[in-house]
């Protein structure tokens, strides 16, 4: 079994994430992971702690000589910001004598909720843990299964289709092409034009101390039928892939295919017709099931989106109640991301792949890469010779 645990606040010393079930032999490269968490950086929008940070990942167990072993890989990622925080979140001793207790709950984070369930009067205590920081290690986890997945051919790809109102496409060309034009794009948007203006809205949406959210897509190709189960709830790959995503911070909403708008449609205008020709085997001319029929992957490309919500952090803060003094207060905010929908797309590839990695892994099994790659094989031929 392929799982992984995370570890590490905001502005504590360092983010951790232990990967254990990886098979042996699978080469990794820490430049492919940094590669990763740089483009997680990215995107017009940030606040001022991404100028702090440069995420680099430090491997310290379960590889040798740039493979895998077949034990626990762990992995590191340091938070530079900490030093400015060590007084104020040291691990022991007594809280220093001028430390200033967040009282204050932002409607829309886990500031209210969280200290309410711990007990804690210092709303820090919970906005350490529930803030997207540790996206990061996400991640870096992601950035494993991505190049484990990428021995199979398998490849993952995404960009925003809508930022507040603005939406985005029909977009033209292959997911390759509309990949790569977001990858240069400064809000991960497919057309220059949409760019431009969602620039310019995020702009004004700053200026009026407000946030914003957005929709991302994210594309995996080179999936082969049959990874998850109808079986049982927890087994279909379609369930898997939405806890995963709902898993990121801020993220309200999953579609697989065409999602809520197969609701609104006719079975006829759906459902993927299906073809059979020597060569391809069986195939499909449509994809409105994103590439998921029955909680398994039929072969297709699958296709998942997932809408986020507007960042909580106001520089025009809504009401709320002091947690101590249980008066009305309006915050004064340092520094917040205005919006970070496109940090999102790239942390939304990340849990995608590992939800696949983890479902390639249970189907394929092999404590090496060899035997992985026996099994792998040896079943791509049993489907063709049906
Ligand atoms: C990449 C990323 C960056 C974020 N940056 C901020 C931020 O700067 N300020 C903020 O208040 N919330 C930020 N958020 C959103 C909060 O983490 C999120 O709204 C909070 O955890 C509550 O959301 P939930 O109700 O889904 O848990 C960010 C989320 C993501 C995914
Ligand atoms: C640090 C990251 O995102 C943070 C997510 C976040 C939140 O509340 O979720 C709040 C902000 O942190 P800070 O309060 O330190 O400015 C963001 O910068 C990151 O993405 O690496």
């Amino acid at each position: 079994m392929l799982r992984y645990l995370t570890a590490g606040e905001s502005h504590g010393p360092e983010l951790t994430a232990i990967i254990e079930g990886l098979p042996s032999h699978v080469p990794l490269s820490t430049d492919q992971i940094n590669h990763q968490l740089w483009r997680r950086q990215q995107g017009y929008g940030r606040g001022g702690r991404m100028k702090i940070e440069t995420d680099r990942v430090e491997i310290t167990s379960g590889l040798r000589f740039g493979k895998t072993l077949g034990s626990p890989l762990t992995l590191h990622v340091i938070n530079k910001d900490w030093k400015n925080w060590q007084e104020r979140m040291a691990v022991e001793g007594e809280p220093p004598a001028d430390l200033a207790v967040v009282t204050k709950p932002r409607p829309g984070h886990a500031d209210l909720s969280g200290a309410l369930k711990y007990a804690h009067d210092d709303v820090r205590n919970v906005l350490e843990r529930a803030s997207a920081r540790n996206t990061a290690t996400l991640v870096a986890v992601g950035a494993v299964a991505r190049q484990l997945l990428e021995i199979f051919n398998i490849r993952i790809y995404s960009h925003l289709v809508e930022i507040g109102p603005i939406q985005v496409g029909p977009l033209e060309g292959s997911i390759e092409e509309i990949a790569a034009r977001a990858e240069k794009s400064e809000v991960r948007v497919a057309d220059p034009v949409k760019e431009q203006e969602i620039i310019e809205l995020i702009k004004r949406t700053r200026k009026e101390g407000n946030s914003l959210g957005g929709i991302f897509e994210v594309v995996v190709t080179g999936v082969p039928v049959g990874l998850g189960s109808y079986s049982m709830p927890d087994r279909r790959l379609d369930a898997r892939l939405a806890c995963a995503l709902m898993g990121i911070q801020a993220i309200k909403g999953v579609e697989i295919g065409l999602g809520f708008d197969a609701a609104r449609r006719v079975g006829s205008e759906v459902h993927d017709e299906i073809f059979y020709d020597e060569k391809r085997g069986f195939y499909r001319e449509t994809n409105g099931a994103g590439g998921i029929e029955g909680g398994i992957s039929n072969g297709e490309p699958i296709i998942v989106r997932a809408a986020m919500k507007p960042i909580p952090t106001l520089y025009k803060p809504l009401r709320s109640v002091d947690l101590k003094t249980k008066e009305k207060y309006e915050a004064t905010v340092e520094r917040s991301d205005v919006c970070a929908a496109p940090a999102a797309a790239v942390v939304g590839e990340a849990v995608t792949a590992w939800t696949i990695a983890q479902a390639f892994c249970e189907k394929f099994g092999g404590d090496s890469l060899e035997e992985m790659k026996r099994n792998y094989e040896s079943y791509l031929s049993a489907v063709r010779a049906r």
